[in-house]
């Protein structure tokens, strides 16, 4: 693994390193992302971090890693802070309601502790609108309402673009690129446009995008095979099998789907069911 950071938490790099698979691009721009806001005493814009990819690649999973690792409590810290519009937001009726409610959450919970993380998860679901509610926190600024955001952090995690990212995959994968050769500058353009035009997508046209007040726009990529492979061993290992037949691995391997139906190349639900699979063999 590359040399650990100082300033974050140890734990944080390890689980990220050891424990997520075929994430390697997306890992080492949030532990840069990271290191940058919490080496800096006295931030004066919250982190903002918004994952972008296709079902089962690790989105949900390394923002719950960050968690964990972030807070003594870990995932269940009060501190951490998380939406899922189809069930927070669910009527889009109610976009003022919601704004209003949300803007009161984030200014009570930074007023008790500064560096709180809120993850706003299904941004592809996201009423349009409600996410500009979250702006005016995401200036630079030393303070907004007396109250300074600086050490917060906000996560955003969607679908959008996933499919222009697994095409720009496709196409180096023809073009005999390694994994490791696709670079950021590849991909964060695309994923910012796409989310800004794309009409079901909760940023769309959103003060958010055109403000340029998202920091990063991460792509997660496509796993292939061998990911999958060993998210059946990580998940026969948390079941307590540390020894488990070659043959079995292929076997639930096999039952998964892959694309583009003639290459598959890659698994079209990431590890997403793994989990399901194997508890069929087990
Ligand atoms: N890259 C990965 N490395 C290791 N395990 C993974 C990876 N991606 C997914 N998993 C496993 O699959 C499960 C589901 O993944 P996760 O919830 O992170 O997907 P997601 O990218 O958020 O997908 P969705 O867009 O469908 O919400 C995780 O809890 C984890 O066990």
């Amino acid at each position: 693994y590359p040399p650990s950071v100082p300033s974050l938490p140890p734990g944080l790099q390890r689980d990220l390193w050891q424990d997520v698979y075929g994430q390697q691009l997306a890992i080492s721009i949030i532990l840069r992302a990271l290191q940058a806001h919490t080496q800096n005493k006295h931030p004066t814009k919250p982190l903002v971090m918004s994952f972008h990819g296709s079902n089962g690649n690790g989105k949900t999973f390394i923002s719950k890693i960050i968690a964990k690792n972030l807070y003594p409590q870990g995932v269940r810290s009060r501190f951490l802070h998380q939406f899922h519009p189809t069930l927070h937001f669910s009527n889009a009726l109610n976009v003022p309601l919601y704004k209003a409610q949300l803007q009161n959450w984030i200014q009570g919970n930074v007023s008790i502790c500064p560096s709180s993380l809120f993850i706003f998860a299904e941004m592809d679901h996201m009423p349009y609108g409600l996410i500009d509610a979250v702006t005016p926190f995401l200036y630079h600024q030393q303070a907004f309402k007396g109250l300074s955001y600086g050490k917060a952090i906000f996560i955003f995690i969607s679908n959008i673009g996933g499919d222009r990212i697994n095409e720009k995959m496709l196409e180096a994968w023809r073009k005999n690129s390694t994994r490791e050769e696709i670079q950021l500058k590849d991909l964060e353009p695309l994923l910012a446009s796409t989310a800004f035009r794309n009409r079901d997508s909760g940023f769309w046209h959103s003060d958010l995008i055109q403000r340029n007040l998202i920091d990063y726009y991460i792509p997660f990529l496509p796993l292939e095979r061998q990911h999958v492979i060993e998210c059946i061993k990580a998940e026969l290992r948390s079941r307590g099998y540390n020894q488990h037949p070659e043959d079995v691995i292929q076997q639930i391997g096999s039952e998964l789907t892959d694309f583009p139906p003639e290459e598959k190349i890659f698994s079209s639900h990431g590890c997403k069911t793994v989990a399901t699979k194997v508890a069929l063999h087990y």
